[in-house]
């Protein structure tokens, strides 16, 4: 569903220093309905990854395909749904407006190439909002919400168009440690239901290996996929009490990897005090795992 290969991509220097080298001809593939997170430290590439797979950044060389056609045309079709790290609504619209603007749009794009023809149908905007937990708050203003919640509506806004592919970027990093955990279940849960296929950008080990298939590792800059790890635990999650033994096995190989790829993107190394040696195991979760 989503190829990239040999993707490159630099950024000019400040001045005085040379192009940033964000994207060293990475390589990737998410399977179709597959749910797949990229981890990395800081600086890695992570967004400018994400970006070219939205079709919001030229790869400098290489290529990248999403639905076997490039980005910007998968986009055109609205087939890619993108989740910001900042909900970024419209704030003289409602709730419910915001997620409904998307289909307008859409649909008078398509009226306007068929001269009136059948509009494309697409999720219907206020059972998005229930199934995100929104039902009652469909006729409110964005100001008037959480930041939780606008996050939420950000993220309903990008599924009610039911796009093949759901790029969500750090779309939880913005809230607190619980309300974070309450979005978890509801993403989980909303995509073991809608099952589209999904790259998802997080600095979270453990939020990585609960919503995931599998787990990008990467290093950098300039960016390099270093590992790709099978997360291996059974679906349906949502409601599961995970967090047994299997769990922490993939959490703490996650987190070699990253000191790993943390060290090897820092030019003079590991800073004193950065642990040399493996992350202690995990402490046991408690029931309902989701954290
Ligand atoms: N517009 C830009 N101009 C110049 N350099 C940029 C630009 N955007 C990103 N970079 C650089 O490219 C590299 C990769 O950035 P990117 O934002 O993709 O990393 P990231 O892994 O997403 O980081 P983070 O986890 O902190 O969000 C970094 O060194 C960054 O400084």
């Amino acid at each position: 569903m989503i190829d990239v290969r040999g993707l490159r991509r630099a950024y000019p220097g400040a001045a005085g220093r040379g192009p940033v080298q964000a994207l060293a001809g990475l390589d990737l593939h998410v399977p179709e309905g597959s749910f797949t997170s990229v981890i990395g430290p800081s600086g890695c590439g992570k967004s400018t990854l994400l970006r070219a797979v939205a079709g919001l950044e030229d790869p400098d060389d290489g290529e990248v395909l999403v639905c076997g056609r490039p980005p910007g045309a998968a986009a055109a079709d609205k087939e890619i749904g993108l989740v910001p790290q900042t909900p970024a609504l419209l704030p003289w619209l409602t709730v419910r407006g915001n997620v409904e603007l998307p289909a307008r749009v859409n649909r008078a794009a398509d009226r306007r190439r068929s001269r009136g023809g059948a509009a494309v149908q697409r999720g219907d905007a206020a059972e998005v909002l229930r199934e995100v937990g929104l039902g009652q708050v469909l006729d409110r203003y964005p100001h008037e919400l959480s930041g939780g919640m606008q996050q939420r509506v950000a993220l309903a806004r990008a599924v009610a168009m039911r796009p093949r592919v759901l790029l969500l970027d750090e779309p939880f990093s913005a809230v607190d440690e619980i309300t974070r955990e309450a979005l978890r279940r509801q993403l989980l849960a909303l995509w073991e239901h809608v099952r589209t296929t999904v790259l998802f950008v997080t600095h979270s080990v453990r939020e990585a290996v609960v919503l995931s298939d599998t787990v990008v590792v990467m290093a950098g800059p300039p960016g390099r996929v270093v590992d790709v790890v099978d997360v291996g635990l059974p679906r349906p999650r949502a409601g599961a009490d995970l967090g047994g033994p299997a769990m922490h096995a993939v959490e703490d190989r996650l987190r070699r990897e990253l000191a790993a790829a943390w060290a090897a993107g820092t030019p003079d190394g590991a800073p004193a005090g950065f642990p040399e040696t493996p992350a202690a195991p995990s402490a046991p979760e408690p029931p309902g795992g989701l954290r």
